[in-house]
């Protein structure tokens, strides 16, 4: 099938967002700060940023998928650098970087893309990195009951990079422990040693 207009496009959006009125809002939010968009290039604009916030606002649903730990896997699980795309609830605007994410299975173990998936899920929104490096680390608690969890999360703030402050490069590094992952000082060295080999 050829697609003719964008309106054919399935378009990633937050459920009952309005593109329309949101299209609308970024016109007078960009006319109010002296941008114009009536040329060639620039008439899309505000569309195209209501469509690239929605994008970056719409969580992906997911099955939870996980299996019986039949062999009795008792070491960690661990992903390392799942990328973070997420958004500064104070200026709405990026921050990038990667989750590390493990946990200890006890009865069942995880289908590994979920742990890049809850990761989007919490990262979806208007955010703090505290608050997302938490919700990731008690969704697997509440979901998996393992015996231990462990998210580090690194990211860099473009509102820190490119305004205010301006410290380009500077990196973030939140952690959420629970369990053995936190109490035990093994198994704490080990996720820490895994995170950063
Ligand atoms: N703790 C935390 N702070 C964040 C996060 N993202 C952005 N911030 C900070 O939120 C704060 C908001 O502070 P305000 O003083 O209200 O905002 P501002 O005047 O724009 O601050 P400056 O960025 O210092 O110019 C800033 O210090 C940001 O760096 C985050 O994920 N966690
Ligand atoms: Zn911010």
């Amino acid at each position: 099938m050829t697609l003719t207009t964008t309106d054919d496009l399935r378009l990633d959006a937050p459920p009952g967002a309005d593109l329309d009125a949101a299209e609308s809002a970024a016109r007078a939010f960009l006319a109010a700060l002296g941008v114009r968009c009536d040329s060639p290039g620039t008439e899309r604009s505000p569309r195209r940023m209501a469509e690239a916030y929605a994008a970056m606002l719409a969580p992906r649903p997911f099955a939870m998928t996980t299996f019986p730990n039949d062999e009795g896997y008792d070491e960690l699980v661990v992903v390392r650098s799942i990328p973070v795309q997420s958004l500064c609830e104070h200026h709405l605007l990026p921050f990038v970087g990667v989750a590390h994410v493990g946990y200890l299975p006890d009865g069942r173990i995880l289908g590994l893309s979920k742990l890049a998936r809850v990761v989007e899920m919490f990262a979806r929104r208007p955010q703090v990195q505290e608050r997302l490096t938490r919700q990731v680390a008690d969704w697997l608690d509440a979901e998996l009951a393992p015996r231990g969890v462990g998210v580090v999360v690194e990211a860099e703030h473009l509102c820190m990079a490119l305004r205010g402050v301006r410290a380009v490069g500077a990196v973030t590094t939140t952690s959420a422990l629970s369990g053995l992952v936190r109490d035990s000082p093994a198994t704490r060295a080990e996720f820490l040693a895994a995170v950063h080999p």
